[in-house]
């Protein structure tokens, strides 16, 4: 009889995970920055609270976003008064909305994804499915299994409410899966809906009004497999490492709460300077192995938890500026969409890299880097290749 290592052997792929495919989606209700101030202060019934009205619309211009996309339109919001308070109980009323909204944005960006991949999508073997909007059982993994037509052996890894670094969580455990089941196709999926955090503005909870300056909803998903068929799947990037760290005595810069009043966060004031003095530590071990220190020569994907985020990162790394153009770039046109953000800059990097005539996936550079920053403080580091356009 095989010993178990042999057998162990045939069940592993031979090379690395790749990223076969990549699809996103967006609620069709997009909001104007600039606009937002007024609409979210005449909506939520705020307008007497004028001051805090000046510092909303202060925290608006800082973001370097011009718009982003929001499920919730006012029609929904009217039908929903108690998503306007700032702190009224209404969990059930928000769980109402995203059980359905959460799975369904999924499928849009799933649909897309499986189509460019180009194969049956009976070919998918692994399902991991990530978001922080909600919470229900079964989950939104197995509405997306139904919605989609998925076989039923599709093997589920559901990861609910892991924060904003969960877009490289999805990619490290979809990478294991890849390379530890020969053959396995995995769809990656990250959705985000923030009707759990929307709420109307209050002088008490300063914190939450950064949350809706920054916040949008956005859902995309990857296919990840080893091993192309040659002919019928094309890499897009590969995934040569993923790992995670927390950072120590971090706890109290980012996290969130799931209340009778919906998800509430707390971000503290230095968490861009926290990130930015210890990016370097995750970097110089994840590139070790490779030799590579010098880190304008890595195409970068990086969680835009804020524009200050960027910036203390970009200066203390003396990163060049178009570095960060793709993740910015998403920032602009969406906001941040908690953990599908990363999934969208690694779309928005193959596509401006091909139509600026680049030789490679990743800007023209062979390795890349996606960083994701969330509550723990936990930082994602997954080491990319790109491939050949
Ligand atoms: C919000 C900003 C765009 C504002 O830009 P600047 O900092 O350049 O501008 P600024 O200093 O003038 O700040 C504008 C106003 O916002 C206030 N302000 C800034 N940060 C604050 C905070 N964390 N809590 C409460 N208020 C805050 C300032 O005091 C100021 O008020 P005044 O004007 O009255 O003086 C930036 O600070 C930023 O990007 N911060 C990071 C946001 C963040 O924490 N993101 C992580 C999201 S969570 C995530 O991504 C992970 C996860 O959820 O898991």
């Amino acid at each position: 009889m095989e010993s178990t290592n042999g057998f162990r052997t045939t069940q592993s792929a031979d090379g690395p995970a790749t990223i076969l495919a990549i699809g996103t989606a967006n609620p069709s209700n997009v909001i104007d920055q600039s606009a937002y101030p007024d609409f979210y202060f005449r909506v939520t019934n705020s307008e007497h609270l004028q001051e805090l009205k000046a510092k909303f619309r202060r925290i608006c211009e800082k973001a370097a976003i011009k718009k982003r996309h929001l499920y919730l339109t006012e029609e929904i919001l009217r039908e929903n008064p108690s998503l306007l308070a700032p702190m009224a109980p209404s969990f059930d009323a928000r769980q109402e909305i995203v059980v359905t909204a959460v799975p369904e944005l999924a499928k849009e960006a799933a649909a897309k994804a499986i189509k460019e991949w180009g194969r049956p999508k009976s070919d998918i073997t692994h399902l991991v499915f990530c978001s922080a909007s909600g919470v229900d059982m079964p989950g939104s993994d197995l509405q997306l299994l139904k919605l989609l037509g998925l076989p039923m052996s599709v093997s589920r890894v559901m990861l609910y409410n892991v924060g904003c670094h969960a877009g490289g969580t999805a990619l490290r455990v979809a990478k294991d899966l890849a390379e530890n089941n020969r053959g396995a196709r995995v769809l990656a999926v990250c959705s985000e809906v923030t009707v759990l955090s929307y709420r109307g503005p209050d002088a008490a909870h300063m914190e939450s009004l950064i949350v809706q300056a920054l916040f949008g909803d956005g859902a995309a998903a990857l296919v990840v497999g080893a091993d192309p068929v040659e002919g019928v799947e094309r890499p897009i990037f590969e995934v040569a490492s993923a790992s995670q760290v927390m950072l120590p005595e971090s706890a109290e810069a980012v996290g969130g709460h799931l209340r009778e009043v919906g998800l509430t966060f707390h971000l503290k004031s230095q968490l861009p300077a926290i990130i930015a003095s210890n990016i370097e530590q995750s970097l110089a071990a994840a590139f070790a192995p490779l030799g590579l220190s010098d880190w304008n020569q890595l195409f970068w994907v990086v969680h835009p938890g804020g524009r200050a985020i960027l910036d203390q990162m970009e200066a203390r790394l003396q990163l060049h500026k178009d570095r960060l153009g793709a993740t910015r770039h998403v920032l602009s046109e969406f906001g941040n969409m908690q953990s599908a953000t990363v999934l969208f800059i690694l779309d928005e990097m193959r596509k401006r890299s091909a139509a600026a005539g680049q030789a490679t996936t990743g800007e023209g550079l062979d390795w890349g880097v996606l960083l994701g920053f969330g509550p723990g403080l936990s930082i994602e580091t997954v080491v990319l290749h790109s491939v050949q356009i």
